[in-house]
């Protein structure tokens, strides 16, 4: 999948008294004067081959900005104009005001007008540069006008280089590798519609020689067809100028455009197919709302761009795994600020350290190439950074704590093959991104949620304190400072019986609320919710707090003090990528780590998922859904998981095993009496040997085909697994 970008122009009509004479009126309706508004309508039309399409859009926001533009060549008359017209931000607000409360729907397309006028300064806007186009003379705010956003590139076709579809930016364009590639293009605002419906794309590779002839003629006749209704609110300019073009307006200042190109590979699929435009745009807005608030003032048509690319892979049919990848340009691989996807079997994140040269779930047979390296299971991983502008911190392989924890932790590759875990930031504590709501507040822990009261160690007083209230009125702990049998035994039987125990069911579910947004490219636009699945009512620990009167020594506060275990990072053997280990035997119950990630809403999570892996669907962030149900309807802002894919603690590197897992996963409430917010913290199940791999049950559902978040093919070699796939392979093997 590629984008290009390039000039589009559109032949005039002709000149129209009216037309111009409504253009001055609507100068003079915001203080500026017939003399100052018509040389510059003038130049306008010029530069427009007099279209007055682009005039006239969004209440000659153009002639309005080419006039304040042309008037601030310099600061003095800047002034000046603003004496003696309006402030131009004042009459472009009144412009906008006007233009908003007349179409309130405009802010919905991600390219409408507010992506030029609330541009930020540095696009250079009133600097005065004289260039010519098409002979013309024309200011460098002219030529702003309707394109300043996008940086021109003339489209072009590379050679195949690789086998994979890929999309290659730098920072000046984006840019195109792949193979085979069919070009449509449209202008700037935003993507095009291609409707190829799956017999016509057959018939067009059915004769070779008219292959590309039949091949736009489909396009364009299912373009023409579609475009009425798909693009109802949006403008088509041209389609004129060669056979491979189809330009759509979505901004009225279009005027240059983006070369979708798709890898006929992926066409010749039959279950391939070019999404409808309306179902890329209705993406778009509601990804713009949400992500870009719209209206923020740096607001990036190249993000746009990238989305926008993202959502025709995700709605061009059945997921293509393995084919599409979203790659910076190899001579930027070591920018911090590129993101990029992949999209592979592979199920963890590699990262590729300074030399370009490591690779993830390896052997030694791993090998890197060109950037691009191969797992035991010779799937390319691409190493990608995902967090936009995180630098990747490289290992300490002493302590990939980085004396963030009390004790050491090694990453140990018993291989000899110099890999390392993928980077990320050490974090000892749970860190919230953005959205998510957790208020700490001493403010609000009453008393009955804390032990004023209490002195030293609570589980040294005769009877228990407040803070065991959560528990039933016993402390979790005991005073060696492991979980107690019988609650244990009630959260083990939990995870493992999960039917035996209550669930709760939220009236509308935040998991299936994002399940809309992963499905937003169904032709139902009015889906709703499905019914919650329900959830476990998970038992809480509580932990003694700041507000409480005992010592940070007192013995109901054991998560919070942190790793006590003397722990390993380490290469496994299976295919499992990296675990982590105990080189100390374990009694049962004893505290191991805390799961300590990003904070994240629901929503973030699901932005994240689709612009790290483009539906790659390999991540298992923790959904801190324990407490979903109890009050009402969730805000998304509430409904939140912990992710720790960037920012985490050696709780990343715990592996799954179905079912007998020997640590488990308790909730528990320590610096917030809501459920919104809470730790998780993993406690052994049984004893477990030194060197033995600590393993917990994600609760994978391997069977939910429609989760947002796909399932990776289970190794844990437990008897009990559940993931069928694996199993009947094994048995058919046996
Ligand atoms: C939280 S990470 C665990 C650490 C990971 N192994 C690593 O190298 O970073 C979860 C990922 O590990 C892999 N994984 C964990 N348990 C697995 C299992 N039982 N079988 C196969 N892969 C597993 C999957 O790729 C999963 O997405």
């Amino acid at each position: 999948m590629l984008i290009c970008s390039t000039a589009s122009r559109m032949a005039p009509p002709k000149i129209s008294k009216d037309r111009f004479d409504a253009a001055i009126r609507a100068m003079a309706d915001i203080g500026i004067l017939k003399e100052t508004a018509a040389p510059v309508l003038n130049n306008l039309l010029n530069l427009f081959d007099y279209n007055w399409v682009h005039i006239e859009a969004d209440n000659y926001l153009a002639l309005a900005d080419a006039i304040f533009c042309d008037s601030d060549p310099k600061e003095g008359q800047k002034r000046q104009a603003n004496e003696t017209n309006l402030d131009a931000d004042q009459s472009n607000k009144k412009l906008k005001t006007k233009k908003r409360s007349q179409n309130p729907t405009s802010k919905m397309h991600g390219n409408d007008n507010r992506e030029f006028v609330e541009a930020p300064p540095q696009q250079g806007r009133g600097t005065q540069s004289a260039r010519t186009v098409n002979g013309k003379k024309v200011t460098r705010a002219h030529l702003e006008l309707p394109s300043s956003q996008l940086l021109i590139k003339e489209p072009h076709t590379c050679p195949s280089i690789a086998k994979n579809t890929t999309i290659v930016e730098n920072n000046s364009a984006v840019l195109c590798h792949g193979q085979d590639l069919q070009t449509f293009e449209v202008p700037v605002a935003t993507t095009c519609p291609q409707v190829v419906a799956p017999s016509t794309r057959k018939d067009a590779r059915r004769t070779s020689g008219a292959h590309h002839d039949q091949k736009h003629e489909d396009v364009y006749g299912a373009h023409e067809r579609n475009r009425a209704v798909a693009c109802s609110n949006q403008e088509i300019v041209s389609s004129k100028d060669s056979p491979s073009n189809i330009e759509v307006v979505l901004s009225n200042y279009g005027a240059g455009k983006l070369s979708f190109t798709y890898n006929s590979s992926l066409a010749n699929r039959s279950d391939f197919h070019l999404p409808d435009i309306k179902l890329i745009c209705k993406k778009m807005e509601a990804r713009c709302l949400r992500k870009y608030k719209s209206l923020e003032p740096n607001f990036s048509f190249k993000n746009l761009i990238k989305d926008t690319c993202q959502c025709i892979v995700e709605s061009s049919g059945p997921r293509h795994e393995g084919i599409i990848q979203t790659v910076p340009a190899l001579d930027i691989l070591s920018k911090p600020s590129v993101p990029q996807i992949l999209q592979s079997n592979q199920a963890n994140s590699s990262f590729m350290p300074p030399n370009n040269v490591m690779s993830l779930g390896g052997t030694s047979s791993s090998c890197a190439v060109a950037g691009v390296s191969q797992n035991s299971s010779n799937m390319p991983v691409v190493p990608h950074q995902l967090h936009i502008g995180a630098n990747r911190p490289p290992h300490d392989v002493n302590d990939i704590t980085k004396g963030e924890e009390r004790l050491r932790i090694p990453i140990i590759n018993e291989y000899g093959n110099g890999i390392l875990p993928p980077p990320f930031h050490y974090i000892p504590h749970n860190t919230t991104l953005q959205e998510a709501y957790v208020n700490i507040s001493l403010a609000r822990i009453g008393d009955d949620n804390c032990c004023s009261d209490c002195f030293r160690d609570c589980l040294a007083q005769s009877l228990p304190c407040a803070c065991a209230a959560e528990t039933g009125g016993e402390f979790a702990y005991t005073t060696d400072g492991l979980l107690k049998g019988a609650f244990l035994d009630s959260c083990i039987s939990m995870i493992r019986e999960p039917l035996k125990h209550p669930h709760f069911y939220c009236k509308i579910c935040p998991n299936e609320r994002m399940k809309i947004e992963v499905n937003s490219d169904s032709s139902n636009t009015e889906m709703n919710p499905g019914p919650c699945k329900g959830h476990l009512t998970r038992k809480f620990i509580k932990e003694c707090w700041r507000k409480c009167g005992c010592t940070r020594n007192c013995g109901n506060r054991v998560v919070q003090r942190g790793i006590t275990r003397h722990l390993q990072v380490f290469l496994t053997p299976e295919k499992k990528g990296w675990g982590l280990r105990s080189t100390e035997k374990l009694p049962r119950g004893a505290f191991v780590c805390e799961y300590v990630g990003e904070i994240l809403t629901n929503i973030e999570l699901y932005d994240r998922t689709i612009q790290k892996t483009g539906k790659a669907k390999h991540t298992y962030p923790l959904l801190l859904d324990a407490d979903w149900g109890t009050e009402g309807v969730l805000k998304d802002e509430e409904a939140l998981c912990l992710d720790a894919t960037f920012y985490g603690n050696v709780a990343r590197f715990i592996n799954h095993r179905c079912f007998d897992a020997n640590i488990i996963g308790i909730p528990v409430e320590i610096e917030t009496p809501d459920h919104h917010y809470y730790h998780l913290a993993f406690f052994t199940t049984r004893i477990i040997e030194p060197f033995e791999e600590l393993t917990w049950d994600y609760g994978i559902d391997f069977d939910d085909v429609d989760h947002p978040v796909k399932a990776f093919k289970c190794h844990c070699g437990s008897e009990f697994c559940r993931d069928k796939t694996r199993r009947s392979k094994s048995r058919a093997r046996v």
